[in-house]
């Protein structure tokens, strides 16, 4: 299938994306919806959790991406493989997570990455990153106990702020004693992970277990 050509970035905060995303019924998108739920937020086509939904069959996978066409070509994409345990929504994750977290299933979502997520350097612009303060608090409500976030990042700042924001929440624990992982837990690299890999640069990594409530 030809990928779609879309712009790099979209400013998250622009008029445009101010709609929050109103949550589908989940029994007519997931074939089991017993099964666990893997959030990848900030997923763009979508080629990791593409992969996880074919090797994990008994996991069900959500990704989340606010630009428009990656997403509906990527569930085209699923629904040519067919895939019952896939799904994509366009969504702007800065004011649809709770809405769409509160509508899941309770006690399924299991699992979160936050992968590469756009850096936006100039300080004007760090209010559009996607990992702000309200993300971690919504994460920590709506993950069950024992769940975990894995985040990571080619840009050392946006994994020190990332990192930062979990670990000061008292719902969240850093796993392992090292300040980052030298490997990814997951079986699977995204596509900017392998981009990284091939330009030998370092990829800054941090996994968080729920530990509490954080009340
Ligand atoms: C640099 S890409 C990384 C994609 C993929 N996770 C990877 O590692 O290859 C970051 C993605 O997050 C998406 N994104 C940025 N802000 C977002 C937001 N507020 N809500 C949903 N998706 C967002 C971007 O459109 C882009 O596709």
């Amino acid at each position: 299938m030809a990928a779609v050509r879309v712009r790099q970035h979209v400013n998250p905060l622009s008029r445009k994306y101010q709609t929050p995303t109103s949550p589908p019924d989940w029994s007519q998108i997931y074939a089991d919806l017993d099964q666990p739920i893997h959030l990848d937020i900030g997923c763009a086509r979508g080629r990791f959790v593409l992969s996880m939904a074919q090797i994990q069959p008994d996991w069900n996978f959500l990704g989340l991406e606010i630009r428009e066409p990656l997403v509906d070509e990527a569930n085209q994409y699923r629904d040519q493989l067919g895939l019952g345990n896939l799904h994509y929504l366009f969504c702007n994750v800065n004011n649809s997570l709770r809405p769409l977290l509160s509508s899941l299933p309770p006690g399924k979502l299991q699992r979160v990455t936050i992968q590469f997520p756009d850096p936006w350097f100039k300080k004007r612009h760090q209010k559009r990153r996607m990992v702000q303060p309200e993300t971690v608090a919504d994460l920590a409500n709506y993950l069950v106990i024992g769940g975990e976030v894995f985040i990571q990042s080619d840009v050392e700042a946006v994994a020190i702020e990332m990192r930062d924001r979990f670990q000061e929440h008292p719902a969240f624990q850093k796993q392992g004693t090292t300040e980052w992982l030298t490997q990814n837990p997951l079986p699977v690299p995204t596509e900017r992970e392998i981009a990284t890999f091939n330009k030998g640069e370092p990829v800054y990594r941090v996994l968080f277990q729920k530990i509490g409530t954080g009340d």
